[in-house]
């Protein structure tokens, strides 16, 4: 198990302060989750919540500021559902079990009575950092508070928890649990630890994660972590290949999908993640890095203003 720092982040503080950090870890954190929140019913958010009933079995509170989110995520679970009884992976009792596990609602005071509850809202900074603050005065403080942010320092969000810096109260249960998309399917999660997040915290979130199913990979706090990192400015460079010509469409997503045996190209998995969310990443990893080799595609630009995000809003690199 990885310590509460990363040896980057540790290397940084005097060893009175690495050993405050760990006295400070002890305890909070909780593994014992009999109730999740869900902040943000869209494409993440929704499959955290849907993973959860079905292979955690306990109760999510879905919380989404737009109603016709919760219509379409609860319509979207419960097709899904459906799909994996006809297909025998689970009985019509498991389904209805998993449904009626499920509580959206436009409320975020509803999550008054969470032992964890994840953030999956847009990935637009002072967002989270205002629904982190919020979530700090509203679940109890035994809490786990994680966010699924692509590319968000933990350590800002964590410290938009707190007034005062020097009281980890809140902003010690703060820790990044980054599902991959689709949750259902993927089974890589990314663990990411802020400055202030304690080891209690860690090793709650990992807990939890394996309850789902999943598999953890712990990382450093660092601009886009691991996966990223290493995924976004691959597709950006797919989307200046198109730009500037190199390849057309179905080119450089062939190649890439029958070349290095991944199951789409580049353009269609930013198409499925959303043309929004890869654009956004890139401007962190460009801002936070300073860079200029992740500067974001003109083209990539110039399709989100378009409002063109891909298969969410029905076009992007593809039509659907
Ligand atoms: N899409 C991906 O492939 C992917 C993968 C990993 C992580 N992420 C991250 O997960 C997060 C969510 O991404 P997504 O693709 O699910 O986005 P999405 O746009 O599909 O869904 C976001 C949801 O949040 C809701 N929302 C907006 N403001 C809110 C508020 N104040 N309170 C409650 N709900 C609010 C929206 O109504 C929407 O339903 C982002 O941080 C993103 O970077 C996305």
């Amino acid at each position: 198990m990885a310590s509460v720092l990363s040896a980057r982040q540790a290397l940084r503080l005097p060893r009175q302060l690495r050993l405050f950090s760990t006295s400070l870890s002890l305890g909070s954190g909780s593994t014992d989750v009999k109730r999740l929140g869900v902040v943000g019913a869209g494409q993440m958010g929704l499959g955290i919540a849907l993973v959860a009933a079905v292979k955690a079995q306990v109760p999510v509170t879905l919380v989404d500021s737009a109603q016709n989110s919760l219509d379409k995520g609860i319509g979207f679970a419960e097709k899904l559902l459906a799909k994996d009884v006809a297909k025998n992976r689970i009985t019509q009792e498991q389904a209805d079990a998993a449904r009626a596990l499920l509580t959206p609602t436009t409320s975020i005071d509803s999550l008054a009575d969470v032992d964890f509850v994840i953030e999956a809202v847009p990935e637009i900074p002072s967002l989270k950092f205002d629904i982190f603050a919020k979530l700090a005065q509203i679940c109890p403080k035994h809490a786990i508070l994680a966010t699924n942010t692509s590319s968000i320092s933990i350590t800002r969000i964590a410290a938009a928890t707190t007034q005062d810096p020097t009281d980890t109260t809140n902003s010690s249960r703060v820790v990044s649990t980054h599902f991959m998309n689709p949750v259902p399917v993927q089974k890589g999660v990314e663990i990411i630890s802020g400055l202030q997040t304690s080891q209690a915290t860690l090793d709650a979130a990992v807990a939890f994660c394996k309850r789902l199913g999943k598999i953890p990979s712990v990382s450093a706090d660092s601009p886009g972590f691991l996966a990223n990192r290493i995924l976004m400015p691959y597709i950006n460079e797919a989307v200046i290949c198109l730009e500037t010509g190199v390849g057309d469409r179905d080119a450089i997503d062939a190649i890439m999908k029958n070349g290095t045996n991944v199951p789409m190209g580049p353009l269609q998995l930013a198409d499925f993640i959303g043309l929004d969310t890869c654009l956004a990443i890139m401007k962190v990893l460009h801002t936070e890095t300073g860079d200029s080799k992740y500067r974001p595609s003109v083209l990539l630009r110039n399709m989100v203003d378009a409002g063109w995000l891909g298969k969410k809003s029905g076009r992007g690199f593809y039509e659907y």
